[in-house]
């Protein structure tokens, strides 16, 4: 029999390689054989779960072929107390699922502690006291990935939810609903532990405890807490060996009816450098998209975070905020504090001149970098012209206009000298183009249409 056991390991370790084989099939061990059936066990029910449903025809047939008597191979999840291994692969299989390679190698070999230990609180990093379910600010572009958050606070481990995978751009709310996640569980549940870590933190954890000949706490630790939260997982990407550890935690975390949440700056399926298995089961459970901000969502943000503060923002800040930090609510909390901070200390109000004065640097990085090109393509398009006729010598009203509209649009809208521009346009003179802007200046003073015309053009050419 034991001869029989060891040809049909060797054999599915052939047939699935090495890889697969010490991810999935190396922990069996058999209990026996009764009557016609082989009875494997393995540690976990994950683990017996996906054996059964990926090799379990497979060790069916291989039995079959050894020993034509056994039509059946059951699969069971080996008790702790009674898991006494018979006839692993020639070494003592641990009563509990063990990550193979670095981490195992190092691990000191002392028999696993049935009781689990009580969470270092080293281990578990503090929550931001403002980053609650009351202080995220709700809008279409976040409400799936806010919905969800909900839900797995309000019944952790629910089916369909673990783990919950949140992802979106960088300074979207993800670490911030991770945070109110774990809040409200501690708030709701004293006896739930949370433990919330960067994957950063993760990886030198792990590392310190492969120094220190304690990967055995490290994993117990880690499997003992109800809710464990990995922000910022991308940072895996590479980290083969701290991968695989925090594969086999997710898996005995996942297998216990723990919650399993992660953050990411992409979705499952985009993690090049993450392995395949487990980038299957990170996309396992519910993905949700933290989206890029919309307008009315940033300016809703600006709203609670000034009444928060208990400071009057002008309206018209609160729209020239919402309408050039576009990208990062990190960012648009920045430039808000930075006119708070600026008001208190000089005790003025804030005033859409004080945040143009204050916020200079920052309203200037973002403006969208125009090319002269770009503006002469526009302005020939918008009036009808070639563009061609933009650099030409050509001194028709019809052309001459435009393209000193162009010139008055290339000095507002660029960083060029005028000397540049002039260059840019044909190559003409400096003073042509300060003609030109002078005369487009007073033109929009004048006329209504034609300001209207420029404002139109400008308009576009900076969204
Ligand atoms: N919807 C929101 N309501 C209120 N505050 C928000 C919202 N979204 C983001 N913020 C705030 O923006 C800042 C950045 O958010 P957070 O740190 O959660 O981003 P992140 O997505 O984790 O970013 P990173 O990719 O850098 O890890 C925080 O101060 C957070 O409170």
């Amino acid at each position: 029999m034991v001869a029989c056991w060891a040809r049909i390991r060797g054999r599915l370790r052939d047939e699935v390689g090495e890889v697969e084989y010490r991810t999935w099939l190396r922990q069996m061990t058999l209990a026996g054989i009764d009557g016609e059936e082989a009875v494997i066990l393995l540690p976990t029910r994950f683990l017996r779960d996906w054996v059964n449903s990926h090799y379990g025809d497979r060790l069916r047939a291989l039995w079959q072929g050894e020993d034509a008597s056994i039509r059946r191979v059951e699969i069971r999840v080996a008790q702790a107390a009674s898991a006494e291994p018979v006839l692993a692969d020639g070494e003592a299989a641990p009563a509990r699922a063990e990550p193979a390679g670095l981490a195992e190698s190092l691990a000191p070999s002392r028999p696993a502690e049935l009781r689990a230990p009580e969470p270092r609180s080293d281990w578990v990093v503090p929550l931001e006291a403002r980053f609650t379910f009351d202080t995220f600010v709700v809008g279409k572009p976040n409400e799936f990935a806010h919905a969800c958050a909900r839900r797995v606070a309000e019944r952790p481990a629910s089916p369909g939810f673990n783990p919950l995978f949140l992802y979106g751009g960088v300074g979207l709310g993800k670490t911030h609903l991770m945070h109110a996640i774990a809040w409200a569980i501690r708030e709701g549940e004293t006896a739930r532990t949370v433990a919330y870590m960067s994957a950063e933190k993760f990886m030198y954890r792990f590392i310190a405890a492969l120094r220190s000949q304690s990967t055995m706490e490290f994993k117990e630790t880690l499997r003992a807490v109800d809710v464990l939260m990995i922000d910022d997982l991308q940072f895996l990407i590479g980290k083969d060996n701290t991968q695989e550890e925090f594969f086999h935690t997710f898996n005995a975390l996942v297998d216990q009816g723990k919650q399993i949440v992660v953050s990411s700056d992409k979705p499952p399926s985009d993690l090049a450098g993450i392995e395949d298995r487990l980038r299957t089961r990170l996309g396992c459970g519910m993905v949700a998209d933290l989206h890029a901000t919309t307008y009315e969502l940033r300016l809703s943000i600006l709203q609670a975070k000034a009444a928060a503060a208990q400071v009057l923002v002008p309206a018209k800040v609160m729209e020239l905020l919402a309408t050039k930090i576009t990208t990062n609510v990190r960012e648009l909390e920045g430039a808000l504090n930075r006119l708070v901070a600026h008001a208190n200390l000089f005790g003025r109000p804030i005033t859409i001149d004080s945040a143009h004065e204050v916020l200079h640097d920052v309203l200037r990085a973002h403006e969208k970098r125009v090319s002269i090109e770009e503006i002469q393509r526009k302005v020939a398009e918008h009036y009808n012209l070639r563009l061609t006729d933009m650099v030409s010598a050509r001194r028709a009203r019809n052309v001459a206009r435009p393209r000193q509209v162009a010139m008055y649009l290339a000095k507002h809208l660029t960083q060029r000298s005028l000397p540049e521009i002039g260059r840019r346009f044909g190559n003409r003179d400096h003073t042509t183009v300060m003609h030109a802007v002078s005369r487009v200046s007073e033109l929009i003073a004048q006329d209504a249409g034609f300001a209207e015309d420029v404002a139109l053009l400008r308009k576009m050419l900076e969204t």
